[in-house]
C-alpha cells in the first residue's frame, strides 16, 4: 500500500482512471507537418513538426499499430496530467486517413541529450533540473499516476530556457492498492529491486528509485549509475553497492521468494558508503547533502524511499526551494 496518496483514484472517480470507455475525437492529419525524424522505439516513431495552424514547431508522436491496445491509456494520462508543472503537453490527438495511424501531438522542447548533458551540469544545474522533476512526479503521483519509466531518455531538457518536461507515458499506469502490477516495465538500469525481485504491488515511489539512478548518475557523472547487461547483473549491481543485509531485510518483510542458482547473487555484500564514488572530477557536486538525499531515495524497501514531496523539502534543495519562493512571492 502506497504511504501516500493511496485512495486519488477512488476519489477522483470511474471518470478519472477507466480508459477503456471513454471516445476519442480524433483530428485531420492535414494540420500538422512532419520535418524530420528524431527518435523511435518499439511502439512509435517521433518526429519534429510544424503546426501549420500557428507555424509552432511541435512532436508528433506516430504509433505503431502494435501499441493499438495502449493508445487509449497514454492519451488518457496525458490527458489527466496536461498542465500538469513539467509535464509534456498534449495538444492533439490524429489519425490518419487509413485509419491505421495514431498520432499524439506534443508540445516541442529543444531538448539536449543526457550524454552531451550530464556531463556539463554544474551543483545548481543539478538542484535546479531534480527540483523540477520532482515538481512533476509529485503532481502526477498526487494524481493517482505512476510513471514507469523514468529515465534520462524520458526527461527532455531544454538547456538554453533551463526547461524540463517529463515525457512518454506510454507505460503509465493508474495506482489502486492491493493490485498485481507487471513487472516487465521500465528501462534496465533505472528498473527499481521491486521489478527485479517480481514484488507486483508496487506504488508510485518505483519512480523515487529512477530518480535516484538519475540523481547519481549527476552528482557522480557517470552516465547510468546501475548498468546491468541483464536483469540479474542489474539486481547484483544494486546489492554490490547497497549490500544484502538490508535486502535480506526487504525480501522477508514482504515475503518475497526471490529465488536464484547464481552464486553471485547468493554471496553477501557490506553496504558501500557513498564517498566510495566520489572522485576528482565530481567531489564538487557529491556534497554530503547530497549523497544524504541519494541515501534516502536509493532504499531497497520502497515504502522506505522519500516521496516526491518529501525529496523536495530536503536540506540539499534549500537554495532551489528559497529561489522558487521568492519567484511566486514578487
Ligand atoms: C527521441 N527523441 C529526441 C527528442 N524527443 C524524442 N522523443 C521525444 C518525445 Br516522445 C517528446 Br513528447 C518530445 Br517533447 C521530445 Br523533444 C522528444
Ligand atoms: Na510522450
Amino acid at each position: 500500500m502506497a504511504r501516500v496518496y493511496a485512495d486519488v483514484n477512488a476519489t477522483l472517480g470511474q471518470s478519472w482512471y477507466d480508459y477503456d470507455n471513454f471516445r476519442i475525437d480524433w483530428s485531420q492529419p492535414e494540420r500538422y507537418e512532419i520535418v524530420r525524424r528524431v527518435g523511435g522505439g518499439k511502439y512509435s516513431e517521433v518526429f519534429e513538426g510544424v503546426d501549420m495552424a500557428n507555424q509552432d514547431q511541435c512532436i508528433i508522436k506516430v504509433l505503431k499499430p502494435v501499441a493499438a491496445k495502449k493508445i487509449k491509456r497514454e492519451i488518457k494520462v496525458l490527458r489527466n496530467l496536461t498542465g500538469g508543472p513539467n509535464v509534456v503537453a498534449l495538444l492533439d490527438v490524429v489519425l490518419d486517413s487509413s485509419g491505421r495511424y495514431h498520432s499524439l501531438i506534443m508540445e516541442y522542447v529543444d531538448n539536449v541529450e543526457w550524454k552531451h548533458l550530464f556531463p556539463r551540469l554544474t551543483e545548481s544545474d543539478i538542484k535546479h533540473y531534480t527540483f523540477q522533476l520532482l515538481k512533476a512526479l509529485d503532481f502526477v503521483h498526487s494524481h493517482g499516476i505512476m510513471h514507469r519509466d523514468v529515465k534520462p531518455g524520458n526527461v527532455m531538457v531544454d538547456y538554453e530556457h533551463r526547461k524540463l518536461r517529463l515525457i512518454d507515458w506510454g507505460l503509465a499506469e493508474f495506482y489502486h492498492p492491493g493490485t498485481d502490477y507487471h513487472i516487465r516495465v521500465g528501462s534496465r538500469y533505472y528498473k527499481a529491486p521491486e521489478l527485479l525481485v517480481g514484488y507486483k504491488q508496487y506504488d508510485y515511489s518505483l519512480d523515487m528509485w529512477s530518480v535516484g539512478c538519475m540523481f547519481a548518475s549527476m552528482i557522480f557523472r557517470r552516465e547510468h549509475f546501475f548498468r546491468g547487461s541483464d536483469n540479474n547483473d542489474q539486481l547484483l549491481r544494486i546489492l554490490k553497492t547497497l549490500g544484502t543485509e538490508q535486502f535480506d531485510v526487504y525480501l522477508r518483510k514482504y515475503s518475497v521468494h526471490f529465488e536464484t542458482d547464481l552464486e553471485s547473487l547468493l554471496t553477501n555484500y557490506a553496504k558501500l558508503s557513498w564517498s566510495r564514488f566520489i572522485t576528482a572530477d565530481n567531489q564538487h557536486l557529491a556534497s554530503s547533502e547530497a549523497t544524504d538525499f541519494l541515501d534516502k531515495l536509493l532504499k531497497y524497501d520502497h515504502q522506505e524511499r522519500l516521496t516526491a514531496r518529501e525529496a523536495q523539502a530536503h536540506v540539499y534543495f534549500n537554495s532551489v526551494r528559497l529561489e522558487a519562493t521568492s519567484t511566486k512571492v514578487e
